[in-house]
């Protein structure tokens, strides 16, 4: 069972690829990555986060040799489209909408029945929240975010109580936190870790294949606490204890690790 660690006593990744390099080559691995701080560096706006063509070309190449999936809190077109890769698999709306090559779709069956409630959410959330200035709406299929990176600091609390008591009264739906953002989620018991859960059955033959997860937010642990044969890998940090077996800086290091494994 994988145990709770503070990050600053994981091993750094980039330290021991050799040992990394030996499971790697042992197993036949898939491989998991967060978009959003480990793919593409955090930007001020939603909107305008992005990947660089190095690491485009990096998954490209370890696309071509191992099964890959993106698991983005984005929604799935979004994160398609900004990775832009064809031959690998997605995981959007923090798991609850996958798709990958030769037309393979599946969304949540349960979530779907929750799109009319997300649509009344938004729409009373968006009232509330206009006295605040900053406040920015990401509407993906079945998750809303919140984002106020750059809202006031003394604004900050205000933001989060008028969320707590709008999302109070919809039973259906419960919110988690993200950097500088609120995500509003269907209160079902699904995330990252099932998905990858999912993709780990739809991707290998294996009944338990060898796995690793690059991450760097707290919607990742999820993730990392399913890597049993595997390995997890955190990003920077999140604030709280972590999963993962190792550690690296930033996304220069992300990509550092990658292609040590191409
Ligand atoms: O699971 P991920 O791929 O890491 O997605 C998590 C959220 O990432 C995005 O928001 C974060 O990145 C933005 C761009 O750098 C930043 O402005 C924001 O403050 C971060 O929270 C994305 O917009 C969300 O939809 C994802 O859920």
């Amino acid at each position: 069972m994988k145990t709770l660690q503070d990050p600053k006593q994981l091993d750094s990744a980039i330290k021991n690829l050799e040992e990394i390099q030996l499971k790697f080559n042992k197993n036949k691995p898939l491989i998991f990555l967060d978009f959003d701080g480990t793919l593409a560096p955090i930007v001020e706006n939603h909107e305008d986060a992005g990947m660089d063509d190095e690491t485009r070309e990096i998954v490209k190449q370890l696309s071509n040799k191992y099964a890959i999936a993106v698991v983005s809190g984005r929604g799935l077109s979004d994160v398609r489209n900004k990775v832009g890769l064809s031959d690998i698999y997605y995981a959007g709306s923090h798991g609850f909408e996958i798709a990958g090559p030769n037309n393979f779709e599946k969304d949540n069956e349960e979530a779907k029945k929750m799109l009319p409630v997300f649509t009344q959410i938004e729409q009373t959330l968006r009232q509330e929240l206009n006295k605040i200035d900053g406040v920015r709406f990401e509407r993906k299929k079945f998750t809303l975010a919140i984002h106020y990176r750059q809202v006031a600091e003394e604004k900050i609390s205000e933001f989060h109580n008028i969320i707590e008591n709008v999302v109070e009264n919809y039973p259906d739906l419960h919110k988690g936190d993200g950097k500088k953002v609120v995500e509003i989620k269907p209160n079902i018991d699904w995330h990252k870790g099932k998905a990858v859960n999912f993709l780990r059955k739809e991707l290998s033959t294996h009944k338990n294949p060898f796995s690793i997860y690059l991450g760097d937010d707290t919607t990742d642990e999820d993730a990392f606490r399913e890597m049993e044969n595997g390995i997890g890998i955190l990003v920077g940090e999140h604030g709280n204890d972590s999963y993962a077996d190792y550690r690296i800086e930033n996304i220069e290091e992300v990509k550092q690790c990658l292609s040590a494994l191409l």
